[in-house]
């Protein structure tokens, strides 16, 4: 069997949903599990929604917005203004209306039970859409199968309780048809929704794929493939015909956002290949990720905006010693801070991560104590795997350098970041 997953871009209206199912229709033959993310920019609606409701403030312009937007594409696809979607879509509206006007403690776990609807609003107008196109399709919830941690916004996969609830009830439904079913989300064991971190659609598309033995997992992207940069940076990239896990992990790592960072290793543990084709040029290769490469690596650039760099100074001239750094990493680790570049002096350590909401505040009065804290923000990464001379001298000259740093094959750059 295989695994396809379809992001944001390739749903975004009713056009790119009827080229989805013309990609579908070539495969449906063979069992299929298709993971789909929210429409276009949902996710980021929802967030502005949820904020807005949290704090009593004005939620319903942006939700109006959101649902219409959802009402227009359905108009589009379905020329049965009495065709029952529309009734089980003003359901999942009026869910998530009651939702939205409960007290909620946990902004994270109200976060979680409203952006989901993002996806479960995606997956069920497809479904319906894909079954009115001749194709027998089953609707999953994730939340059924995908179980996690309480840790929500980026819940942790329970890995033992999901293999087994996927390998329970999707080969079933494998047998009436190809299965449709949401990226991103999952449940507790107590049923509450859970999210696995922005872009996380890749990530469940390689669960499943993991849990089911697929033969390969298929990523639609509107790139043709994994290329050197993002082409939205950069002029003339070139495309990998194909690249060892090893360089996939790495480049998602230094955040190629092209694949979420996660979505390597449960591929990578049963040898499964990861596709990345175009949904606009399905016909054409794409990028194949597989084992056991023996190809040079090529030089590949990879940005990550908004970067906060933080110092922590010893108080008096006690060197930075292992105990030092030990509290400091155990802190960031409690903050759930992933560095993205660190460098030590004899009395300092320097690192560099994603700028998000209150983690500066919570690094500062959790440490500042011990430390001298002293930080920037509005700061770029820069990273240039494989490097060359030329490649460094041209990315140097052009930005302004805060810090620098090199291993053999990886130079990065932290730099002021251009408007
Ligand atoms: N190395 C890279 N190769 C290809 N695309 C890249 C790369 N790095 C970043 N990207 C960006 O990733 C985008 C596709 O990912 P994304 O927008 O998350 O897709 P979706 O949300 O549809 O799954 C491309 O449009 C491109 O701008
Ligand atoms: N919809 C979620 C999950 C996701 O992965 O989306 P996409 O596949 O469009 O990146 C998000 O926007 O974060």
């Amino acid at each position: 069997m295989k695994v396809f997953k379809f992001g944001g871009a390739s749903i975004k209206d009713a056009k790119a949903v009827r080229n989805m199912v013309d990609i579908i229709e070539i495969y449906h033959q063979e069992p299929l599990l298709v993971v789909v993310s929210a429409m276009g920019k949902t996710t980021n609606a929802l967030e502005v929604v949820q904020a807005a409701a949290w704090e009593n403030g004005d939620w319903k312009t942006e939700w109006e917005k959101r649902k219409m937007f959802h009402d227009e594409m359905m108009a589009n696809l379905f020329a049965d203004p009495e065709h029952e979607v529309f009734a089980v879509v003003d359901t999942l509206y009026f869910q998530l209306e009651e939702i939205l006007q409960t007290a909620w403690e946990d902004f994270n776990a109200m976060y979680d039970a409203v952006v989901s609807f993002g996806e479960i609003l995606s997956s069920t107008i497809i479904a319906h859409y894909i079954n009115t196109r001749g194709i027998a399709c089953k609707w999953l919830d994730a939340r059924s199968v995908i179980k996690t941690d309480e840790r929500f916004r980026e819940a942790w996969i329970s890995w033992d309780m999901t293999t087994q609830r996927i390998k329970m009830d999707v080969p079933m439904l494998l047998e009436e048809g190809m299965v449709l079913t949401q990226g991103f989300i999952g449940s507790t064991i107590s049923g509450e929704t859970t999210t696995l971190a922005r872009e996380g659609s890749d990530f469940s598309a390689a669960i499943f794929a993991n849990a089911l033995d697929a033969e390969s997992a298929t990523i639609w992207k509107d790139v043709p493939g994994i290329l050197n940069a993002d082409p939205k940076r950069v002029a003339n990239t070139v495309k990998f015909e194909e690249i060892s896990y090893y360089e996939a992990a790495e480049m998602t790592f230094y955040g190629a956002s092209v694949i979420h960072p996660k979505t390597i290793k449960p591929l990578a543990d049963k040898e499964i290949p990861l596709l990345v084709k175009s949904f606009e040029h399905p016909e054409d290769e794409g990028t194949r990720i597989h084992r056991g490469l023996k190809t040079a690596p090529l030089p590949n650039i990879i940005f990550k905006d908004n970067q906060v760099m933080m110092t922590f100074k010893v108080r008096d001239l006690a060197f930075l010693n292992e105990e030092n750094l030990s509290l400091i990493f155990h802190l960031l680790n409690r903050f759930n801070i992933k560095l993205n570049m660190l460098q030590n002096t004899a009395l300092s350590l320097t690192v560099c991560f994603d700028n998000r909401l209150e983690k500066i505040q919570e690094v500062k009065e959790a440490l500042e104590d011990q430390f001298i804290i002293t930080f920037q923000e509005d700061l770029q990464l820069i990273t240039l795997r494989n490097y060359t001379i030329p490649l460094v001298e041209e990315y140097s000259a052009a930005h302004e350098i805060i810090a620098e740093q090199k291993s053999r094959s990886v130079f990065q750059l932290l730099v002021r970041q251009l408007d």
